[in-house]
C-alpha cells in the first residue's frame, strides 16, 4: 500500500503542472479542467483510504510486537533465580518492561514507516522529478541531501548514548517510587517523608536533566532537515527560472517541479528521523537484550527424572557461601531424613536455617557436597517436579491481591471448597475467616483487608498445606501464633502428616520438641543433634534455650518458678 500510494502521489503535481501549461497557452478547455478535478478527487481518496489501513497495520503490528517481546521478557524472569533478583532491582525490571520496550515499539512503528516512505516515496517522486521533468535541475535540488544524511546520522549517534542514560534515569526513579510506596509505613513511622520526597526530587530532576539532553539534541532534527530543505528550494528557483529563460523548461514544468520538491519534505524529514528513531529504538532494545543474555541459573540437566520424587533425603553439605558472600554460610551439616519423619532446626537469628530449605528447594546451587531424595541428587529431577513435592512457608510471607479462597487454592485453582476449608482447619485459621465479613471470599493482600501477621502466616501454611506435600518446610512459621494456636496447628500436623516428611525451622523450641529429630545450628553448622530428650540430656546449648525459653514463658503466664 505504501508503494501504491506512493506513486498515486505522483499525480496531482503533474496535473497542476498540465493546468498552468494550459492556461499559459491558452489551450484549456473546461471540460478538460473538470476532468483534471475529477481524477484529483479520486486519487485524493484512494489515497486517504491506503493511508488510513497502512498506519493501521503497520502501528498494530508494532503493538503486537510489543506483546510478543513483553511476554517473552515475562517468561525470561519467572525463568530466573533467586540470586538474579538479588541483583536487580524491581522497579528496574519494571521499567525495562513497559518503558524501554514502549521505546521498541515507537520504533517498530514509526521506523518502518519512515524507512519504507522516505525511500519509496523519495526514490519514485525522485525519479518523476527526474524522468518527466528535468534531469539537471532535480540534481541541482538535491546537492544538499548529503550534507542532511551526515548531518542526521551524527545527531543519531549523539542521541543514542543520551537516550540510554535517559532510560537509566527512568529506571533509578522508578525504583524510588515502588520501594517508598511499599515502604511508606516505615517511612511515615520514623518521619522520613521529607528526606524521602528530597531523594525523590533529586532523581526526578535526573530524569529531567537528561532528558532535556535527549531534547537538545532532538530539536535539532527539525531546523536541520528544514534549513537543508530551504536551500533546496532556493536552488531550484534559481536554477529553474534561469531554464526557462533559455527555454529548456516550461514555467508549467517549474511549478509541478516544486510541488513535487514539496511532497519530497516528507520523505526528506522521515528520512532524518528515521536515525533518531532507530537509535532511540537500538538504546532501549539493547537494555532489554541484555536483560536476555541472563541464562537462567539453575536448570535441568538434560534427560531430568520426570518425577516427584516420595521418600527418604539426606543432606550432606560441606560448604555453602552464597554468590558473592565473603564468608561460607553452611559448613559441614548433614543429616538423613526417613520418609515420614520430622526434623526441627533451632539456631540463633542468621544461623542458616532459612539456608538449609533454600538449598532443598534448588533456590540456590553451588554447594561442596550432596543433598539426595529419594535415592537421586536433587538436581537430577526436574526442578519443576521437585518443587511439586515440596510445601514452601516462607518467614515472609505473601499473599496475593484476591480473595482468601484464591490465596489457599493457589496451587490448584480447581480444589473444592470441603479441602480448602480443611486445609484452613488444619492451619487453625477457618474461624477467622468465618469472622470475616466476607468470609472466604474477602479480598486480602494490597487491595483488600489487612490480615494481621499471625493470621497471615496461618493462610500461608493452609495454602502449603492444600497442596498435601510430601515435604512440608515450615520457616519459622509459627512465630506470630500465640503458644497454643501453635500447639494446635502442630497437633494437626502430627495427626494428618504421620506418612509425610516435614521439616520445621523456629527459634521457639516447643514448635519443634515432639520432632523426630532436632539440630542445633550455630553460625552455619551443626553444634547439636539428637530428640529432644537427648538433647536435655547433653545439657548443652539446646538445654540452656530450653530453660530460658520455659523461664521467660512462666514470667509472661505471670508465675515466678518453673521445673
Ligand atoms: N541471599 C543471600 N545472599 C547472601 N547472604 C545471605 C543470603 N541470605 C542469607 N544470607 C546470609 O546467610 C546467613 C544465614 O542466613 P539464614 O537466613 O539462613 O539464617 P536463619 O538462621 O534462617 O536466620 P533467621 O532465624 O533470622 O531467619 C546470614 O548471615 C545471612 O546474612
Amino acid at each position: 500500500m505504501l508503494i501504491f500510494v506512493a506513486f498515486l502521489a505522483l499525480i496531482p503535481p503533474k496535473i497542476i503542472g498540465l493546468v498552468i501549461d494550459g492556461v499559459t497557452d491558452n489551450t484549456l478547455t473546461s471540460e478538460q479542467l473538470t476532468r483534471w478535478l475529477i481524477i484529483l478527487v479520486i486519487a485524493g481518496i484512494i489515497m486517504y483510504v491506503a493511508r488510513y489501513f497502512w498506519r493501521v497495520m503497520i502501528f498494530g503490528s508494532a503493538v503486537y510486537l510489543a506483546r510478543t517481546l513483553r511476554e517473552q521478557l515475562f517468561v525470561h524472569f519467572t525463568k530466573m533465580s533467586s540470586s538474579f533478583y538479588q541483583k536487580r532491582r524491581v522497579g528496574d525490571l519494571m521499567a525495562h518492561a513497559t518503558n524501554d520496550i514502549n521505546a521498541v515499539q515507537q520504533t517498530a512503528g514509526m521506523g518502518v514507516l519512515t524507512l519504507v516512505d522516505s525511500l519509496v516515496t523519495g526514490t519514485v517522486v525522485i525519479l518523476t522529478m527526474g524522468f518527466t521533468i528535468s534531469w539537471k535541475l532535480t540534481i541541482i535540488a538535491l546537492i544538499p541531501l548529503p550534507i542532511m544524511i551526515l548531518l542526521t546520522s551524527y545527531y543519531g549517534r549523539l542521541l543514542r548514548d543520551r537516550f540510554r542514560y535517559a532510560q537509566e534515569a527512568f529506571s533509578d526513579l522508578n525504583d524510588k517510587t515502588q520501594e517508598s510506596i511499599s515502604g511508606i509505613e516505615v517511612i511515615k513511622t520514623f518521619g522520613q517523608q521529607k528526606q524521602d520526597i528530597e531523594d525523590f526530587t533529586n532523581l526526578s530532576t535526573k530524569v529531567v536533566e537528561k532528558n532535556m539532553r535527549v531534547a537538545r539534541v532532538d530539536a535539532l532534527f527539525d531546523p536541520t532537515i528544514s534549513g537543508i530543505f530551504a536551500v533546496s528550494y532556493i536552488l531550484s528557483f534559481v536554477f529553474g527560472t534561469r531554464f526557462i529563460i533559455d527555454g529548456q523548461m516550461t514555467i508549467g514544468d517549474l511549478v509541478a517541479f516544486s510541488t513535487y520538491l514539496a511532497a519530497l519534505i516528507w520523505p526528506m524529514l522521515a528520512f532524518g528521523f528515521l536515525f533518531n528513531i532507530v537509535e532511540r529504538g537500538s538504546a532501549s532494545y539493547t537494555r532489554i537484550q541484555q536483560l536476555f543474555d541472563v541464562e537462567p541459573e539453575i536448570v535441568d540437566v538434560p534427560n531430568a527424572i520426570d518425577e516427584r520424587p516420595v521418600g527418604d533425603l539426606h543432606f550432606d553439605v560441606k560448604q555453602f557461601r552464597y554468590p558473592g558472600a565473603e564468608e561460607t554460610t553452611l559448613h559441614d551439616v548433614s543429616f538423613e531424613l526417613k520418609r515420614g519423619e520430622t526434623l526441627g532446626i533451632v539456631g540463633k537469628t542468621g544461623s542458616g536455617k532459612t539456608t538449609i530449605l533454600k538449598l532443598l528447594m534448588r533456590e540456590f546451587e553451588g554447594y561442596e557436597g550432596t543433598i539426595t531424595y529419594a535415592g537421586h541428587s536433587i538436581d537430577a529431577y526436574r526442578q519443576q517436579r521437585l518443587l511439586e513435592s515440596i510445601g514452601y512457608v516462607p518467614q515472609d510471607h505473601f499473599l496475593f491481591s484476591t480473595t482468601i479462597r484464591d490465596n489457599i487454592a493457589f496451587t490448584n485453582p480447581a480444589t473444592n471448597v470441603e479441602q480448602i476449608e480443611q486445609a484452613a482447619k488444619l492451619a487453625f485459621i477457618h474461624e477467622d475467616i468465618l469472622r470475616l465479613t466476607e468470609g472466604y471470599d474477602t479480598l486480602v493482600g494490597e487491595r483488600g483487608v489487612s490480615l494481621s501477621g499471625g493470621q497471615k502466616q496461618r493462610v500461608s501454611i493452609a495454602r502449603a498445606l492444600l497442596m498435601d506435600p510430601e515435604l512440608l518446610l515450615l520457616d519459622d512459621s509459627l512465630s506470630a501464633v500465640d503458644a497454643r494456636t501453635e500447639e494446635a496447628i502442630l497437633t494437626n500436623l502430627r495427626k494428618t502428616r504421620q506418612d509425610k516428611t516435614n521439616i520445621i525451622t523456629s527459634h521457639r523450641l516447643s514448635a519443634i520438641q515432639h520432632a523426630h529429630q532436632i539440630i542445633v545450628l550455630d553460625e552455619g553448622t551443626i553444634i547439636e543433634k539428637g530428640t529432644h530428650e537427648q538433647l536435655m540430656d547433653q545439657r548443652g546449648h539446646y538445654y540452656d534455650m530450653y530453660m530460658l525459653q520455659q523461664l521467660e514463658q512462666s514470667v509472661e503466664q505471670g508465675g515466678g518458678s518453673h521445673e
